[in-house]
């Protein structure tokens, strides 16, 4: 049941954001209820409860996980190399979570970039997390310049909308095979995840749904199990749905009182 990424291997297959809990009490206390082992942590964006900086990064230390530093907010490769190789001093991790939004209002990766920053970063000793597109193409381009994850989206970062293409998705399973597929953002029920878990993909990448529950330690909790329903699910072979019925219980013979 373990995930190995980049040569590290970890149990849990849910990857947590920690932006925008309501405090950093929520925030550890959704870490420890998820039981997850890699957090994502913005150098640029907002932090638990008003925590900044330093004490911020104190505590995302202290949680006792691997960190998953993320270029959110970026736009340039410029600006997604520098952070990440701020990131890399900050949390000595050659790990990157590299996202280079192109479309203000879906927040949609700007693939051409992110292959460019990719390859940069790859040549440069970073283990690339790249958050892409659910594109056959891109993705091939990700692993050619030099990525050995992807990280497919299932829908607009903080929209909670779950899976809106199912079909690619699957696509991109199939296509993969061999490739860590980490579905990244978008997620609203934990019904979302087992839905991923369920085609095959390695693991979940989730923030919002989480961060922005009423009780998000509860929350993380139903997530974690959501994960792992899905992959025992998926590991235990699947039956494919048929048009027509098929009796559950066979005839043998005779009813005794025919
Ligand atoms: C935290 C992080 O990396 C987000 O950019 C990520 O993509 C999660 O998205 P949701 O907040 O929609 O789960």
């Amino acid at each position: 049941m373990a995930l190995t990424l980049y040569g590290t291997t970890v149990c849990s297959r849910l990857l947590l954001g920690t932006a925008r809990y309501p405090s950093p009490q929520d925030l550890s206390a959704a870490v420890r209820q998820s039981g997850t082992e890699i957090v994502t942590v913005s150098l640029r964006r907002e932090t638990a409860g008003g925590r900044t900086g330093g004490a911020f990064f104190e505590l995302i230390r202290e949680l006792g996980v691997h960190v998953l530093p993320n270029t959110a907010g970026c736009h340039t490769v410029s600006e997604a190399v520098l952070t990440a190789k701020m990131a890399r001093d900050l949390f000595r991790t050659n790990w990157i979570k590299l996202e280079l939004i192109g479309h203000q209002d879906t927040l949609q990766p700007d693939v051409f970039q992110l292959v460019e920053a990719a390859k940069i970063l790859s040549d440069d000793g970073f283990e690339v997390f790249p958050y892409t597109t659910d594109d056959l193409v891109v993705g091939e381009r990700l692993l050619r310049a030099g990525c050995q994850v992807l990280m497919p989206w299932c829908a607009p970062i903080g929209s909670a909308m779950g899976p809106q293409n199912i079909p690619a998705l699957r696509s991109m399973r199939a296509e993969f095979p061999e490739v860590p597929l980490i579905v990244d953002a978008g997620m609203g029920r934990p019904s979302h995840a087992t839905t991923m878990m369920e085609l095959g993909y390695d693991a979940v990448l989730l923030n919002t749904a989480v961060s922005g529950a009423g009780d998000p330690a509860t929350m993380a909790r139903a997530f974690a199990l959501a994960i792992e329903a899905g992959k025992l699910g998926h590991d235990a072979g699947l039956l494919e749905p048929r048009d027509m019925a098929v009796p559950s219980t066979p005839l043998i013979g005779k009813g005794v009182f025919a």
